[in-house]
């Protein structure tokens, strides 16, 4: 079977004094989670897809999803986690306790604060996530990067052929990923900035599937001027 779940069970601190998780807030006529959410019902592959959301807004994420979807029959809210690897999981509980894990069932986990998502950057996740059982969207690095293991002064310029920027989906073998994330030391789980990280770690092959530029992480103020002015450009194209 395949999954979706999107993950919306943080609070959003970097977008500062707000009076909600940025994934409820407006973004042109309805809530940043909503566009997400419509993005993955485009797709009829999904068995179900899962909205994990903080345990005091999963009322609120029922009512807006009341509100702006139609029909909601392969949507459940469930509870995130204390960290985003943790909301993964718990996706991956849901699915175990209402329909089993089964040998070559995925999951395609997306941030819900990445609403402008692609059709065929979905397509590619899952088409891959079958074939490989792991699955990152990157696009290639514009800026140099340049690494400093101190934050005075540069310890390596990495070649930038090579350097590429994680996005979202990353797409899973839902077994293979709970049985590596249990097996990893806190220590190993406190620097994981994803959950390709877990495979990598695990020695896992992780392939590639080209994102886009335009599909950013809503984290500032800044970043929603931003996705702001995207849909504006998109209305003004149609
Ligand atoms: N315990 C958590 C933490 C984060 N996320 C989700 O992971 C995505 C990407 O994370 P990020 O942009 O860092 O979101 P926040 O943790 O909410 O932001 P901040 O770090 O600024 O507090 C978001 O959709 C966020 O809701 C999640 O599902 N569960
Ligand atoms: O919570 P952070 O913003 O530090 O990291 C989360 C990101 O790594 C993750 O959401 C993906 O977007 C991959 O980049």
């Amino acid at each position: 079977m395949i999954y979706a779940e999107i993950l919306a069970g943080g609070k959003g601190t970097r977008m500062g004094n707000v009076s909600m998780p940025k994934q409820f807030l407006p973004l042109n006529d309805k809530p940043i989670i909503i566009h997400t959410i419509e993005k993955f019902l485009l797709n009829d592959q999904f068995e179900k897809i899962i909205i994990a959301s903080p345990k005091e807004w999963i009322n609120y994420t029922n009512d807006i999803i009341n509100k702006f979807i139609n029909n909601r029959d392969r949507l459940v809210v469930i509870e995130g986690g204390e960290d985003r690897n943790g909301t993964i999981m718990n996706g991956i509980k849901y699915v175990e306790d209402t329909f089993g894990l089964f040998h070559d069932d995925i999951i395609v986990t997306h941030d819900s604060v990445r609403p402008f998502i692609t059709h065929r950057i979905i397509e590619e996740n899952i088409k891959y996530g079958l074939e490989f059982g792991a699955v990152d969207t990157v696009i290639s690095a514009i800026d140099t990067i340049v690494e400093s293991e101190d934050g005075e002064s540069i310890s390596n310029i990495p070649v930038r052929d090579f350097m590429y920027q994680g996005q979202t989906p990353q797409t899973f073998n839902m077994k293979m990923l709970k049985e590596h994330y249990y097996s990893l030391s806190t220590e190993q789980k406190a620097i994981l900035s994803d959950a390709c990280k877990i495979c990598v770690l695990k020695g896992e092959k992780v392939k590639l599937v080209t994102g886009e530029v335009f599909n950013i992480k809503i984290t500032t103020p800044y970043d929603l001027k931003v996705a702001n002015a995207i849909i504006q450009e998109s209305i003004n194209h149609d």
